[in-house]
Order: structure tokens, then C-alpha cells, then sequence
């Protein structure tokens, strides 16, 4: 019922419900308090509002599993676009006959199953379908609407002859590829057999010479199709007896981890360590500080898995263990074709770093078609969380300016150690940083993650999915480097000091900012003090050291590369600023701050070069 705060509570209830289904800690965190309030922002990610009615549910690339709780969407029925795009979702596509508004539709890149309801087709505003990259069967059904100018059912397992409307004949053939039994325009393949039954080509052959062909065709069919099913069922018999042999195998040769062993080099922990299973792959341990004595290959594919996202570079996966702390999978895709010897010298380059704002790498499992990292599971999440998470609720715990600094500090000694200015020996850029990928531990160290991938990635994809805050040189020459990478930094730093979601890790229909252009521009036109997140100023005592760090962010986000500093400098420079205020001149709350004074420090004001 709307009592008058501008939302409409089943519309929240409903929110819940289907919350209650999603398996995501990040929404059970999130979704609390008031969704949100007349045409102000939304408190609730992924949600958006008119008058405090939700008309917008864009939960893209979460990690959501389970089934989707049709019966919530029902009481939406202000809803004009929802999107679960590239999720985890299985079970049967929903109908959304009570949605009526609906304008965007968006379940590409799941594991939705079954037919595309029928019920699709009295959605009169319907605008946009994208369900490609799903597991749909049966026949499309005749779509008509004149609105819908964008249709995607590639990637899926649709069959039968495509329905002759002019909506779907109007959109492109690649609409309809990756779906082998499709048929009839805009597809090339002619839709002229008529499949039928063996009991009816049977009772078809008396009937003259056509006939009896196609009886012979059938059985023909029939024929194959046995000798095919005999073939699968012995390959299968074969392949059950060599997969016992190899477990039991498996179990005899596992091998714990001494105490002697931890001073030994990678390479000779990762030799004796070996855990072969065959052709198949090897589970190769590079760590052994952090329970890898409690597992093996065969316990780590038993354990229990649950879905933490979708990277740009494979999905992530917690697997808890009977025994043991959880760690974390990642199934790498689209990497270099790289001989096993060249992965393992690779993958021996990054175990090598060691440093204790890194994530390490426990272990990883190659094989030819799987290529698998095994890390520490982080068990405070990651930074992009803990700054932007559960904003507007009563259980957002808040995120101090101290707490920040030491995150900066963290992230700054990662990088110092990664460009080589430490006891390192080979310098490689990470070349993708950004907040969810520095973790934060059970003891509130910061780890940062994918490092080393650089030189795991196929060049074409690596240029064009890393470096998340995208410097100007980047977007001309597509290459990482030392200098990205600081740049990078500088944009995770302005976004640990205004707390504002930066443009590229924004979901779609939610705002991100160009965290490096709006500063410069608040320090150029000298409303420095109102960029900074309200949240950390209730701490007394930092205002010397947030000016000092966004000095710092800002001239690692200058846009000459040269002009900007080594990452030895900044880390040493981060390491000076206190985290409180030691002098009366460092006392600062925003309760005390009008924010309508500028910050106008001169040497801030310098080191802008836009
Ligand atoms: N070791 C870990 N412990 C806890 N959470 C992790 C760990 N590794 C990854 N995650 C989380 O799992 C999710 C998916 O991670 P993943 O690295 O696959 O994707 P990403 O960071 O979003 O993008 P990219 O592939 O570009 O790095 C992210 O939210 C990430 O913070």
C-alpha cells in the first residue's frame, strides 16, 4: 500500500521475495531500508523508479543463480525493462503476462531452458527480446509486434521453421544463428522435410514408389541411430572404467605438504606435489600456507561450489571443502595458445610474486580444454563493495577515512612491488586493477587480484577487456603498461575518496561517473571539498590527508603519461599521510565544514594538466 513515502510496499515486498530466490549476499546486504523514494535516486542497486514505482530491475553480471520467483515479477506491474543478462540462472523461461509495460527484456547469457512462452507475443509495448545464450528448445513463436525492432534468440536450441511475421523477418540473420535446427528465412537452410514418425512412414509405404524412398530413408535412420547409441554406450563403459582406475590412482599419490618443503622453490613443490590424473590434467600446488595440505584434485571438484561472478577472463567459483578453508576457482578462458611448458613457466612467474597485499595463487590445474587458478578466498569481499555497498541502509557499516588510507596504502605496495622497485625481479603492469579486483581478507588486509594475467591473455581480448579505468593512450594504442597502471590507480583512489561508482563498472540504467574528469574539474572550478565522500568526514582529523592523497590520485590521472609519477614515488608518498589528525590544523568534520567553502590548495590546483 502506498502510505504516502512515495513507494508502493507490495512492490517492496515483491523486491524481497524474489530476492529471497537469488542466492547473492551482495543483495541480501543491499536490498534493506526503502527501496526508493519519488524520483530520487534508487537506495536499492539495480533498481530503477518513477514516482516510487519500480519500473527498471537490471541485475546484470551478479553471479545470480537459481530460479527466477515468477509470482514477485507479477506484482511489478509498472515494469518496462528487466534485464538478468549474463547470470547463472537456470530453469524455465518465465511469462510475464501480469507485466504488461514491458518494454526491454534482457535473459541473454544464462542457462534458461525450455519454450519461449507464447504469452510473449500480448506484450503490445514489447521493444527489445535479447534471450540468446540460453538453452531454449521448441519453435519460435510468430511475434508480430511492430515495436519490436531488437530480437536475439542466437545460441540457443530452437528448432522448425521461423515464423514468417514482419517483425522477425525483419531483424538480421545473426539474430537467429547458433541454433542448428532453425529453418525458412532469413536462415540460408530450406525448410522442405517434413520429419515424420517411423509408425507413419511406415503405413505410408503401400501407398507408391515416393513412398516406399522415404520408408527406405527411415529405416536407414532408424539403423544409424541405433549404431550410434551402441557406440555412445560402450565409449561411456570405457571411459567409467578408466575414471575409477584413475581415482583410486589419485588418492595413492597424494602427498602432504611438509614443514621442510615450505623453504623449497615453486617449481620443486609444484614437481613432488604433481597430482596426475592422466591425460586428463595435473592439480599443481604452488602454496602451501594456506590449507592446501587439506585438499586434493578429487576433493576440490567433489566440493560444493557456489557462483561468485563473471569476469571478463572466466567465472569465479567458492569451493568449500569438507575439510579445510574455502578457496577460490577461476576457469580462465581465452587464453594464448600456450604449450603446457610455457603455461607452467607463465603460471611459475606469478606464484613467484610474493608480496602481502597480493592475493596468492595456491594452485592450478591444466589440462587442454581447462585451465583452472586456485586462490585464497577473501573473506571480507571487495573493495567495490565495501564502498559503494548497502549505501542508504541501517546495515551499511560505514567506511572510515583510515580504513580508506589503508586500503590506498594496500593497493600502492601491491603495485610498488609488481613494477619491480622491490625485491621483485621482473616488473609486468597489472594492467587490470580496479576495485573488485583488491580484495579485502578475514583480517581486513588488502589483497589485490588478477595480476599476472597480462601475460596469460590472448592479446586481442586482453586488448579489449582490460585496463577498467581506460587511460587516454589506452584507447589509442590498446597496450598496458607501468604508466596505465598508475593511472589506474589514480581513478581507484578517487573513487575510495568520493565513493561515486566509476563509468565502466556502473550497470546498465545506473549512472557511473568519469571519476578523473569530474575532480579535475571540481579542483579547476574550486568546489574541491564537496567531491569527497560524506561518509569518512564524520572522522575528525583527516582533512590534510585527503587533500594530500587526491593530490596524489590526480597526478596519477594526468593525461601525459610521462607527467605522471612512478609508482615507487606514490606509494612512498601515500606512506607519509597520517591517517588522524595530530595538530589542530588537521581537525576536520563536515558537521563543522560548510561545504559551500572551496578547497582551493595551490598545489592541488597545480597539478592539473587537462
Ligand atoms: N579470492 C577471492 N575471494 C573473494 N572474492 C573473490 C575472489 N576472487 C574473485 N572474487 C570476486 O568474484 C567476483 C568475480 O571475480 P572475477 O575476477 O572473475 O571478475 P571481475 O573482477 O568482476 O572482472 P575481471 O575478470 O575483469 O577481473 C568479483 O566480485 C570478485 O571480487
Amino acid at each position: 500500500v502506498d502510505d504516502g513515502s512515495g513507494f508502493l510496499g507490495y512492490e517492496r515486498d515483491a523486491l524481497l521475495h524474489l530476492k529471497s530466490g537469488l542466492n547473492s549476499p551482495f543483495l541480501d546486504r543491499n536490498w534493506t531500508g526503502i527501496m526508493c523514494y519519488m524520483d530520487n535516486t534508487p537506495y536499492w542497486y539495480g533498481i530503477q523508479c518513477h514516482k516510487g514505482r519500480v519500473t527498471g530491475l537490471i541485475l546484470d553480471s551478479i553471479g545470480l543463480t537459481g530460479d527466477v520467483k515468477v509470482d514477485a515479477l507479477s506484482n511489478l506491474t509498472e515494469l518496462q525493462t528487466l534485464s538478468f543478462k549474463n547470470n547463472s540462472f537456470t530453469g524455465r523461461m518465465m511469462e510475464f503476462t501480469l507485466n504488461q509495460k514491458l518494454r526491454n527484456i534482457d535473459l541473454s547469457r544464462n542457462g534458461f531452458y525450455g519454450e519461449i512462452p507464447p504469452s510473449l507475443l500480448n506484450l503490445d509495448s514489447l521493444e527489445s527480446l535479447q534471450i540468446q545464450d540460453n538453452r531454449l528448445t521448441g519453435l519460435i513463436p510468430g511475434f508480430n509486434q511492430s515495436g519490436l525492432t531488437r530480437f536475439n534468440v542466437s545460441n540457443n536450441r530452437l528448432s522448425g521453421e521461423i515464423p514468417q511475421t514482419k517483425t522477425l523477418q525483419a531483424v538480421g540473420l545473426s539474430s537467429y544463428q547458433g541454433n542448428a535446427n532453425l529453418c525458412g528465412p532469413p536462415t540460408p537452410t530450406l525448410c522442405r522435410v517434413k520429419w515424420q514418425s517411423v509408425s507413419e512412414a511406415s503405413s505410408d509405404q503401400s501407398s507408391g514408389g515416393q513412398s516406399h524412398g522415404h520408408g527406405l530413408f527411415v529405416a536407414v535412420l532408424v539403423v544409424v541411430d541405433v549404431l550410434l547409441v551402441v557406440i555412445i554406450l560402450l565409449l561411456l563403459f570405457t571411459y567409467y572404467k578408466k575414471y575409477n582406475k584413475l581415482r583410486k590412482e589419485m588418492k595413492a599419490k597424494a602427498i602432504p605438504v611438509k614443514d621442510e618443503e615450505r623453504n623449497s622453490t615453486i617449481m620443486e613443490r609444484a614437481t613432488e606435489r604433481r597430482i596426475s590424473v592422466g591425460e586428463g590434467g595435473d592439480l599443481v600446488f604452488v602454496e602451501s600456507d594456506h590449507g592446501t595440505t587439506t585438499f586434493d584434485l578429487d576433493g576440490l571438484f567433489r566440493a560444493s561450489a557456489e557462483g561468485l561472478g563473471k569476469g571478463n577472463f572466466g567465472n569465479c567459483y567458492k569451493a568449500m571443502m569438507e575439510v579445510g578453508p574455502a578457496v577460490v576457482v577461476k576457469r580462465l578462458r581465452d587464453l594464448k595458445p600456450l604449450n603446457k611448458d610455457e603455461f607452467t613457466r607463465q603460471i611459475t612467474a606469478i606464484a613467484d610474486q610474493k608480496h602481502p597485499n597480493l592475493l596468492p595463487l595456491l594452485a592450478y590445474f591444466y589440462s587442454k580444454e581447462e585451465k583452472l587458478f586456485v586462490y585464497k578466498f577473501a573473506a571480507n569481499g571487495n573493495l567495490f563493495n565495501r564502498i559503494h555497498g548497502g549505501r542508504g541502509t541501517r546495515e551499511r557499516i560505514p567506511f572510515r577515512w583510515s580504513s580508506r588510507l589503508a586500503a590506498a596504502r594496500g593497493v600502492a605496495r601491491a603495485l610498488n612491488y609488481l613494477h619491480g622497485n622491490t625485491r621483485s625481479h621482473t616488473a609486468v603492469p597489472h594492467g587490470n586493477l580496479k576495485s573488485t579486483n583488491v580484495l579485502i581478507d578475514e583480517s581486513d588486509e588488502i589483497l589485490v587480484a588478477d595480476y599476472g594475467l597480462t601475460s596469460l591473455i590472448a592479446l586481442r581480448i586482453a586488448a579489449q577487456r582490460m585496463v577498467a579505468y581506460k587511460c587516454p593512450e589506452y584507447l589509442s594504442q590498446k597496450s598496458v603498461s607501468k604508466k596505465s597502471d598508475v593511472w589506474s590507480y589514480g581513478c581507484l583512489v578517487l573513487e575510495l575518496l568520493t565513493g561515486r561508482v566509476p563509468a565502466h563498472s556502473a550497470a546498465e540504467g545506473v549512472v557511473g561517473v568519469d571519476l578523473c574528469g569530474w575532480v579535475h574539474r571540481a579542483v579547476r572550478e574550486e568546489w574541491t571539498g564537496e567531491v569527497f565522500d560524506e561518509e569518512m568526514a564524520v572522522q575528525r582529523g583527516a582533512n590534510r590527508g585527503m587533500l594530500k592523497l587526491m593530490q596524489i590520485a590526480l597526478k596519477c590521472c594526468d593525461r601525459s603519461p610521462e607527467k605522471r609519477p612512478e609508482m615507487g614515488e606514490v606509494a612512498a608518498e601515500v606512506e607519509e599521510i597520517k591517517a588522524g589528525g595530530e595538530s589542530e590544523e588537521d581537525d576536520f568534520s563536515y558537521s563543522s565544514y560548510d561545504r559551500s567553502v572551496t578547497v582551493t590548495d595551490d598545489s592541488l590546483s597545480a597539478t592539473t594538466s587537462v
